[in-house]
């Protein structure tokens, strides 16, 4: 291997961010350096805190010592205090690319910024070096199809022509390891909190870097390609689960490393997991359920196969909740099994690890009893009516 490009997929908002999903929280700040309220004049515009579109549009109609007197686009007028209020300037939020460039730049101008191109589809902005994804949460195939790809390779570092996309981040991170920095390892780090967006923006990148890399490679590099992408649906089936914030959410970290040849094709890829939630194997939250797997191989395998991995056909298992007939397990069951397959993993090595999830199954059905001191015993009348 010469060198290569990780992508970090984070649990937890806290770590450095190169490419990141984040939240916004509010501040007092009112882009004037000195929060004071004596920067408001009348008929300044401004944005004014906001109960429910957390930040409006306003003008400043008068001023009574803290309290300022804002008139709403309804034309309704309130009071607010300063601390509730934000400079506003009159140019277009919803065009601007970069984060970087609002004057002032504030809380309130950030999230309007944000938020005017969310409605208008444009779901990517630079902060500087990093991105700002927003989750679009419907499909957007335009936004990722194969000449967006293309153009995004071909053009790179035309900054004026080409928008901020999760595509720009993974060009300079390849550009910058072939050719500039010293030829040196690229990371991009994805953060942000569940359901935000991590992973799938994670697979874009993945998806962009097989893809720009392999072009010359022929069927080896279309093998790589697949191998590496085949990896997702098979972590995500061990590793991910319904919460109540994602229906398919990662419960670990991983470190995704992709290597490269001296001449930029793909070689291969490594993956290290981390900080699996292995807890809710045992134990899940109301509404949320066990690791997509187990109900898979139950929604998905036939009565042979659940004979041969459960000893039996039902699926009355005590770690298995929220379960239900779902035809999107039994979709994942079949690509899972189908990644299994493609990235090597033998039929038999399959039926052994879906013994050992059998096994898990079982042991989760066991009931201990006792009386404290005296040590616990398998509650084997339980048992023997669960297992
Ligand atoms: N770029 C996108 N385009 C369309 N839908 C998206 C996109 N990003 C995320 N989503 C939607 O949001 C859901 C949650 O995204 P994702 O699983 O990537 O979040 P996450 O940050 O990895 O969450 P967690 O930390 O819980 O694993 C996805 O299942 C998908 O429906």
């Amino acid at each position: 291997m010469e060198r290569g490009v990780s992508v970090l997929s984070t649990r937890n908002a806290d770590l450095p961010r190169k490419t990141q999903v984040g939240s916004i929280t509010k501040s007092s700040y009112n882009g004037n350096g000195k929060d004071d309220q004596s920067v408001f004049k009348q008929g300044m515009l401004v944005f004014v805190h906001h109960d429910v579109d957390i930040w409006t549009e306003g003008t400043v109609s008068g001023i009574e010592g803290e309290n300022i007197l804002v008139t709403l686009p309804s034309g309704k007028e309130q009071w607010v205090k300063h601390k509730d209020i934000a400079l506003r300037n009159e140019c277009d939020y919803g065009s601007t690319e970069d984060l970087t460039l609002l004057t002032p730049l504030t809380c309130a101008s950030v999230f309007q910024c944000l938020k005017k191109r969310y409605q208008q589809d444009v779901f990517y902005t630079r902060a500087g070096v990093t991105l700002v994804a927003i989750n679009p949460f419907k499909d957007v195939p335009s936004l990722y199809k194969k000449e967006v790809i293309d153009r995004y390779h071909q053009l790179h570092g035309q900054r004026k022509v080409l928008s901020p996309h999760v595509f720009a981040i993974a060009q300079e991170a390849y550009s910058h390891m072939r050719q500039q920095v010293g030829r040196m390892n690229q990371s991009v780090i994805v953060s942000g909190e569940s359901g935000s967006g991590k992973t799938v923006t994670a697979k874009h990148l993945m998806k962009y870097l097989t893809s720009i890399s392999n072009s010359n490679a022929g069927d080896t590099g279309t093998r790589i390609e697949s191998r590496i992408l085949d990896s997702n649906p098979i972590l995500e089936a061990f590793g991910n689960a319904s919460t109540s914030r994602n229906s398919n959410s990662s419960r670990f970290g991983k470190y995704i490393q992709l290597q490269f040849q001296r001449n930029g094709q793909i070689l291969g890829a490594s993956i290290q997991t981390y900080l699996l939630e292995k807890t809710r194997v045992v134990h899940q939250s109301e509404n949320e359920r066990n690791f997509h797997i187990f109900y898979q191989m139950l929604n998905g395998g036939n009565d042979v196969e659940k004979e041969e991995w459960l000893g039996r056909k039902d699926s009355l298992f005590k770690m298995i909740t929220n379960h239900g007939a779902c035809t999107e397990d039994q979709q994942s069951w079949r690509q899972t099994r189908e990644a299994m397959g493609d990235i090597g993993i033998t039929a038999q090595q399959q039926d052994s690890i879906f013994k050992v999830l059998g096994a898990i199954l079982h042991l989760g059905n066991l009931v201990f009893d006792g009386d404290g001191d005296q040590g616990c015993y398998v509650d084997t009348d339980d048992q023997g009516e669960n297992s």
